[in-house]
């Protein structure tokens, strides 16, 4: 692994000290993971049985809030919190209301949305706008098959209210081969009615569905021709950071594909993750990270330091962790 630094540019009014690896990477986005427990159980994440850590060890919000302070002073700008199903978390409410007092410029949450009508106020007051909605059917059968529950109507439900909150929402579709994916058309046509943005997500090769994975992967340029057999697609212009890549469709949809497998974003990846048991890490797909529970804030820009070397510039083939675990 090339060796990483700190650069610092400092002029009489600013210090912009700023987070970049020796590739140009610039760290700019931290995702936060609540907990590693959820109240569905999708069958490509977690089996029904899965096993949670303790809460003991989780940190609590103080100390999450002095992760993202230290960060912020490093040009952090934007934190999603996430999980397992982050809205289980006991202090939610008093973790956005700390996390939203910090100086970033967006603050989103991804969720399952089951529990999203408790929090809504919350999240408008305290500045989590950008709530990205996992919704893997539009039929009540197959949703409550694939999720192994019965929450349909819950989440559409509060994808509507949400939405009529003006919370900017987006609907994350991962699509399975023979599970849903002769539903593309009809979330194309949800998202130009009720005006949401949807992103289609490969099926990784990560969690508990990774058996499954290999028949029921569809890649995103395969989806694309399908697409485009029905619908012009004009690309939009993205940040280079972006997972998705973006397109508006000529019936007005807007419309994104989140290619991990076949089009890895590694070279632009600008985020760090932060698990419930304080471990932050470099990659998504690495299982290696380092405990900055109990440290002092000088060990924790150590920490910080060490990490910049820990991110892959290629993405990692062999993943052994679970989802949930690291914050999806
Ligand atoms: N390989 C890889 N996949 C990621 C990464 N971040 C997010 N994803 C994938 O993208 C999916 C959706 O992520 P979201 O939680 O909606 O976050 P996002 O797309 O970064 O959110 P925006 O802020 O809306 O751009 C995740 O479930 C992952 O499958 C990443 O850093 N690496
Ligand atoms: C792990 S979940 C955590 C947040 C929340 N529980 C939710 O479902 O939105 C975050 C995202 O990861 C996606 N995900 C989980 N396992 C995946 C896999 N093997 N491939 C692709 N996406 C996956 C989910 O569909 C969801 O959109
Ligand atoms: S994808 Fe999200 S909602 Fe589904 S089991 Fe995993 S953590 Fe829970
Ligand atoms: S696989 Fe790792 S390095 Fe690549 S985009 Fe995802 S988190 Fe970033």
């Amino acid at each position: 692994m090339k060796k990483s630094l700190f650069t610092s540019i400092e002029t009489p009014e600013v210090n912009l000290n700023t987070l970049v690896d020796s590739y140009g990477r610039k760290i700019r986005k931290l995702r936060i993971s609540l907990t590693d427990k959820c109240n569905l159980r999708c069958h490509y994440c977690m089996p029904l049985d899965a096993t949670f850590m303790d809460e003991q060890r989780y940190l609590s919000v103080d100390e999450y809030a002095q992760v993202v302070e230290d960060l912020c002073k490093f040009g952090l700008e934007e934190v999603r919190i996430t999980g397992g199903e982050p809205l289980l978390r006991k202090s939610f409410k008093s973790l956005v209301e700390k996390i939203g007092s910090l100086p970033l410029k967006k603050i989103g949450l991804t969720t399952n949305a089951v529990l999203l009508h408790k929090y809504i106020e919350d999240l408008c007051e305290y500045r989590v706008h950008h709530i990205n909605i996992s919704l893997d059917s539009l039929n009540e059968d197959r949703f409550n098959k694939i999720t192994r529950s019965k929450n349909f109507k819950k989440v559409l439900e509060n994808i509507s209210l949400a939405k009529s909150a003006g919370l900017n929402i987006k609907i994350n579709t991962v699509l399975m081969k023979g599970v849903n994916d002769d539903e593309i058309f009809d979330f194309i046509e949800f998202s130009r009615e009720l005006e949401i943005p949807i992103r289609f997500l490969e099926f990784m090769r990560i969690g508990h569905g990774r058996q499954e994975q290999e028949d029921q992967f569809i890649s995103a340029p395969e989806i694309i021709k399908n697409i485009k057999k029905k619908y012009e697609m004009n690309l939009i212009s993205s940040e280079i950071d972006s997972t998705s890549v973006n397109y508006r469709l000529c019936n007005g949809a807007e419309i994104g594909f989140i290619a991990s497998e076949s089009m890895p974003f590694c070279g632009h990846c600008s985020r760090w993750r932060l698990s419930c048991d304080g471990i932050i890490k470099a990659c998504l797909l690495k299982s290696e990270g380092l405990s900055i529970k109990g440290l002092e804030s000088k060990e924790r820009e150590e920490v910080y330091y060490e990490l910049l070397g820990m991110k892959p510039f290629l993405r990692p083939k062999e993943v052994s962790h679970q989802m949930n675990s690291i914050g999806g």
